[in-house]
């Protein structure tokens, strides 16, 4: 019996930035496919099939991904900036609510933007369905650390499929969050003729899948169905973890603290950041991708070769998993340079592409056709909300705060990040 289901898996470890470059290696010609850190098997409930490789699943890909894509369109996603303001604004004044007035507050950050990035995908995934959303959002989390407790642990297949007091609570919580959100869905579509299918991102899918746009829906209602589970699987903990290692950065550089809230209250005022604003920020802009670089959410991840090639001069066999150790290489010097491990933002001054010795670089969202869909979204959000902070506080790190950054999927600081703020406001 396999210790684990991916024992017999030939594994390689890639320590080069452009891990999907070439023809052969990209993906559209079947060489290179997404093998996800977390196996598929590990994100859905355990009774369903484990995800399936090849030309069929490939194929799969693209309908998906042309269907999420006009809902992540740059104007869509400022829209959506309004409601992101919202949400933030909320939090901001549950802050200032405990805060005694002209005094300071210690709060811990990181739950705070793990509840923040919570509502922000539940509200722009669902608008107007927003509380069964965040039902929606709550059990599949519950799911999720189901699925997480057991994933670095010896596995043995059969046990997927035994009535197991934890696969029971699985499968019925999966069984309550695909009648939850299958509710949802057909509530849309019964109402698509007075209301539409409304401008969040599952109105946009539906739209984008709707029968007028060819003879069947380019998705069945299970596909959507996972795909708003996907939006909060991929969309919460990574943009959560964003804002966390930004804060701390930034109250580890006071002197970027000042040059930041300089920036937002030229181009936003005092008042909510627009899309178009947000857009103007070019230094945070830059301290996020530094942030990225050094504290990139995504640490690894792993492809799959679909046929025999090579890869950096060496022949890889069909069939290994290679492993892009994204955190590895974004402090490589040879490809930032001898500052690779001091945190530089300026470094971003010419563009992403710019910055290290390889225009892809930064892999932080990964690269190549299948890259992050979200990640427009997650720079926008993080924007928004780095930008409301700084019109209304300033912030320093707590004496509690113990550095220890771990995750062997996403990357967050073990004990929280204990933050000191004190209000702006006279
Ligand atoms: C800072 C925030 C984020 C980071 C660092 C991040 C990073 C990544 C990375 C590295 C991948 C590629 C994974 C792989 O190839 O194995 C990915 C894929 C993906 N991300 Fe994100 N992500 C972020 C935010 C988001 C958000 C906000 C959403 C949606 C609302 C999202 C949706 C997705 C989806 C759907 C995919 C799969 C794309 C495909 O296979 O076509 N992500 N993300």
């Amino acid at each position: 019996m396999d210790p684990h289901p991916r024992a017999h898996v030939p594994l390689l470890v890639r320590i080069q930035a452009d891990p999907v470059r070439g023809r052969r290696e990209r993906g559209e010609a079947g060489a290179l496919r997404p093998q996800r850190a977390v196996p598929q098997e590990h994100r859905q409930p355990a009774h369903r099939p484990a995800a399936r490789q090849g030309a069929r699943a490939h194929r799969r890909w693209k309908r998906h991904r042309k269907v999420v894509h006009p809902a992540f369109n740059m104007d869509k996603l400022k829209m959506m900036t309004v409601t992101m303001s919202d949400c933030a604004g909320s939090m901001m004044s549950e802050w200032k609510a405990k805060m005694e007035k002209g005094g300071d507050i210690e709060i811990e950050l990181s739950s705070q933007f793990e509840e923040l990035t919570a509502d922000v995908i539940s509200h722009t995934a669902f608008g107007s369905s927003y509380e069964q959303g965040k039902k929606v959002f709550l059990a599949q989390r519950e799911l999720q650390f189901l699925a997480y407790s057991t994933v670095f642990n010896v596995q043995i297949p059969a046990l997927r499929y035994l009535p197991t007091e934890k696969n029971l609570k699985i499968w019925k919580l999966d069984k309550e969050v695909r009648s939850m959100l299958m509710n949802i869905i057909k509530t849309r579509l019964e109402n698509k003729d007075t209301m539409g299918y409304g401008n969040d991102l599952l109105g946009l899918m539906l739209e984008a899948c709707a029968p007028e746009h060819g003879q069947n829906p380019i998705l069945s209602m299970d596909e959507i169905i996972d795909e708003c589970k996907t939006f909060f699987f991929a969309g919460h903990d990574t943009s959560s973890h964003l804002l966390t290692w930004t804060m701390f950065l930034l109250s580890t550089h006071p002197e970027w603290q000042e040059k930041l809230r300089e920036e937002v209250l030229r181009e936003c005022g005092n008042g909510a950041p627009t899309g178009d604003m947000l857009n103007k920020l070019q230094l945070v802009n830059m301290f996020l991708l530094e942030t990225l670089r050094l504290y990139g959410p995504v640490a690894v991840i792993q492809r799959k070769a679909c046929s025999d090639l090579e890869v950096g001069g060496i022949k890889v066999p069909e069939g290994t998993v290679l492993t892009i150790p994204i955190a590895t290489i974004h402090r490589d010097k040879e490809v930032w340079g001898e500052d690779a491990n001091e945190f530089k933002p300026m470094r971003f001054e010419n563009g992403v592409t710019r910055a290290g010795k390889h225009p892809n670089a930064l892999l932080s969202f990964s690269s190549g056709p299948r890259s992050c869909i979200g990640q427009n979204f997650a720079m926008i959000e993080a924007k928004a909300v780095i930008a409301m902070i700084l019109q209304r506080f300033s912030f320093s790190l707590s004496p509690k705060y113990v550095h220890a950054p771990m995750g062997m999927i996403t990357v967050r600081p073990k004990f929280g990040l204990p933050m000191v703020l004190m209000s702006l406001e006279m």
